[in-house]
């Protein structure tokens, strides 16, 4: 989905977030690069990113716990530097946001309600409602001591949503939790995103996360933004090599010299690459035109573990080999190249092989890209 296509985006609201060449320096140290980002009101957007890229900075920027070293944050059209983070009405789940330890659960989800002054029987009526939906209706007169990790984090998310903010930060908010559990509350961060407008940021590592609740994923690089797209496109046309390796999950194989596949020729449009006598010409498209170094991307999926006729042929020798029921997931080491290529195969195709046989991988011409290598 694009910006324009988005149902609560656009229109005559203010954008919920408009960060303006934003960064941050603590000392010596950059967390932050020229980052400007919007998010429409309404929007779900993953921020996604390895350890240290500054996704956590990010938030607390918005959050208005640190302070920009240059640009500034509009949240819903109003530039907000002079104001705290209390008065910029924001939701908030994060890793070290911790409960009030001497109120009990439902107390805990109660206390922004009654410090905006709602009466007693519409917060009792609230944080039943959010108890139920968090799965926590057997605990709201617990303390927080007496709750595990995970129950912990359910009641500050029930917290963070009590007072329906209209923008929420979460950083990592299902991080501790299992694999059910983390996916019912997915289910429910949805829902409470579609049925109330609310417009979150979620900071996370685990691309899965990302896939299953975003509009549009942002993904950091060493303190930059690399992109900001629908989930779709990173995935089916990712704008680079480190986007296509780091959230399709594609294989990237640098078109180097003395590497297995040669870039042979490159005009304007197109490009031809090559593995001995074979031969693919392919498309140059968008930042790819003008890129300096090339990369050659194709998702596993479309690995072939035997090489046809009109494939690129690859040899190698099978590192690791992984039954998945249906599929096989392949590694096979090619030399001249750091990282194996990964190759998920239907189980039939990849039956009879072991670590250590050799194979000429296929790579199909209408599955490869040429993109820019880095970001
Ligand atoms: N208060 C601080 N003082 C000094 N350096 C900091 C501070 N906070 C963050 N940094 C540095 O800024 C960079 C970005 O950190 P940040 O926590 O934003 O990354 P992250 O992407 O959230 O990482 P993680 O996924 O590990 O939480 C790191 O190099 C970090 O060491």
């Amino acid at each position: 989905m694009t910006k324009t296509e988005h149902p609560t985006g656009g229109g005559t609201r203010p954008p919920a977030v408009e960060l303006t060449g934003l960064s941050k320096r603590f000392g010596e140290v950059t967390a932050i690069s020229d980052l400007s980002l919007t998010a429409e009101a309404g929007e779900l957007i993953s921020i996604l990113g390895a350890s240290g890229s500054g996704k956590t900075t990010l938030l607390r920027l918005v959050a208005g716990f640190e302070t920009p070293t240059t640009g500034s944050i509009r949240l819903h059209g109003r530039e907000v530097a002079s104001l705290s983070p209390a008065e910029r009405e924001i939701g908030m789940v994060f890793q070290n946001y911790a409960l009030f330890p001497h109120l009990s659960v439902r107390r805990n989800i109660e206390y922004g309600l009654r410090m905006r002054g709602w009466s007693r029987e519409r917060r009792v009526e609230r944080s039943a409602e959010l108890l139920a939906r968090m799965r926590l209706d057997q605990l709201g007169d617990r303390l927080p001591r007496q709750l595990s990790g995970g129950q912990q984090q359910r009641v500050a998310i029930a917290r963070a949503l009590a007072y329906s903010p209209r923008l929420v930060l979460m950083d990592e908010p299902l991080g501790a939790l299992d694999k059910a559990l983390k996916e019912n509350l997915l289910a429910e961060i949805r829902r409470v995103h579609r049925e109330f407008g609310t417009t979150i940021l979620y900071v996370t590592h685990d691309r899965e996360e990302a896939l299953t609740l975003s509009d549009r994923v942002a993904i950091m690089r060493d303190t930059r933004l690399v992109c900001c797209s629908p989930v779709r496109e990173l995935y089916l046309d990712p704008p680079n090599g480190y986007v296509a390796g780091f959230f399709a999950q594609a294989n990237v194989i640098p078109l180097t010299p003395g590497g297995p596949v040669a870039l042979r020729r490159r005009g304007a449009a197109d490009a031809e690459v090559a593995v001995g006598e074979r031969r693919h010409t392919l498309a140059l498209q968008g930042a790819a035109a003008a890129a300096e170094t090339l990369a050659l991307a194709i998702r596993p999926g479309q690995v072939r573990p035997a090489a046809g006729d009109e494939d690129l042929p690859l040899p190698g020798t099978v590192s690791d080999l992984v039954f998945l029921g249906d599929t096989v997931r392949l590694r096979v080491a090619v030399p001249e190249l750091a990282e194996p290529v990964s190759a998920l195969a239907p189980a039939h195709a990849a039956l009879g092989l072991a670590v250590g046989d050799r194979v000429t991988l296929g790579l199909p011409r209408e599955h490869l890209r040429l993109l820019p290598e880095g970001s």
